[in-house]
């Protein structure tokens, strides 16, 4: 088998929207034939990038922050995530009005996810709630509120929820509660909520025109938001506003200093509230 230096780098990219502007590079003339000499990309679900870059079959992924603190060995790539500095509005907890967070027994949690679910986990317990019972499911927000008490679901999925929400009353008679959890950490920890990074998996030979590929790349992302706008208007039931907004004041790309302080609180809270091994982010600064 040829070695990581020979052959193209395997990329494991979310294929949601939010990495959109991360990947235009990737996917858009003058840069995508060039970089695809260099770099393979494959588009999957957050928790499938986290598994590719565990068991070595990917080299670099956009992989969900939890994941750092159980596969030994993951290097962050400076520069670059998914992280939002107040309302996300794709990272949605939604249970019955009736029912108050202090009273979930089961929650339904999006197999999709990594990240969310850990920070969720913290959230029940500063909510006074240690006891709920967190049960994987692929995110179908009907299919999840028959079986459980409460959903978390994350991404377009969780998007589309959110567009559905008065739809949702009239063909369920349900009366339900969309908590939107960047807002919430944001409000109970004063953290942005960090989701994902560009990691690069054990024993995967880095130079400097790699982190330069995925910066550039994220760059060009941003000054194109009003063509990703238009672009992705044709791939999800959205509207171009909604995701113009969702792309340039939801979600926010720069993995800055205030971002990586997001990431230590919620490694720290992890740690504290068993949630997840302890894990220190080695001396890394924010970038600008
Ligand atoms: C903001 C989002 O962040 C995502 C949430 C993740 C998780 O919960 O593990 C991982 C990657 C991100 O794409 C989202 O998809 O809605």
């Amino acid at each position: 088998m040829a070695s990581p230096a020979q052959r193209r780098l395997r990329i494991a990219a979310i294929r949601f929207l939010n990495p959109a502007p991360l990947m235009w590079d990737f996917d858009h003339a003058p840069h995508a034939e060039r970089l695809a000499e260099r770099y393979q990309i494959d588009w999957m679900l957050p928790s499938e990038c986290a598994d590719r870059l565990a068991t070595g079959a990917a080299d670099i992924g956009l992989v969900p922050i939890a994941a750092l603190a159980v596969t030994p060995g993951l290097r962050i790539l400076p520069g670059c995530t998914i992280a939002s500095k107040d309302r996300v509005r794709s990272l949605l907890l939604v249970r019955r009005t009736r029912q108050p967070l202090s009273a979930i027994r089961t929650v339904a949690a999006d197999t999709a996810s990594r990240t969310t679910i850990a920070y969720s986990r913290i959230l029940f317990q500063k909510w006074g709630n240690a006891g709920a019972e967190f049960v994987p499911m692929a995110a179908d927000l009907d299919a999840m509120l028959e079986k459980a008490d409460a959903a978390i679901v994350i991404g377009d999925p969780a998007l589309l929820a959110l567009e559905e929400e008065a739809n949702q009353l009239e063909r369920s008679g349900e009366e339900l509660v969309y908590h939107d959890l960047a807002h919430e950490w944001r409000a109970l920890t004063g953290l942005p909520f960090v989701s994902a990074v560009w990691c690069a998996a054990p024993g995967v030979p880095l130079d400097d025109r790699v982190a330069e590929d995925f910066i550039r790349s994220r760059d060009h992302g941003l000054a194109n938001i009003e063509a990703l706008a238009e672009e992705w208007a044709g791939k999800l039931p959205l509207d171009e506003s909604t995701i113009r907004h969702y792309l340039s004041v939801n979600i926010h790309y720069v993995l800055d200093e205030e971002c990586v302080a997001g990431m230590e609180g919620f490694f720290e809270a992890a740690a504290e509230a068993g949630v997840l091994p302890r894990y220190e982010l080695a001396g890394m600064a924010g970038a600008r």
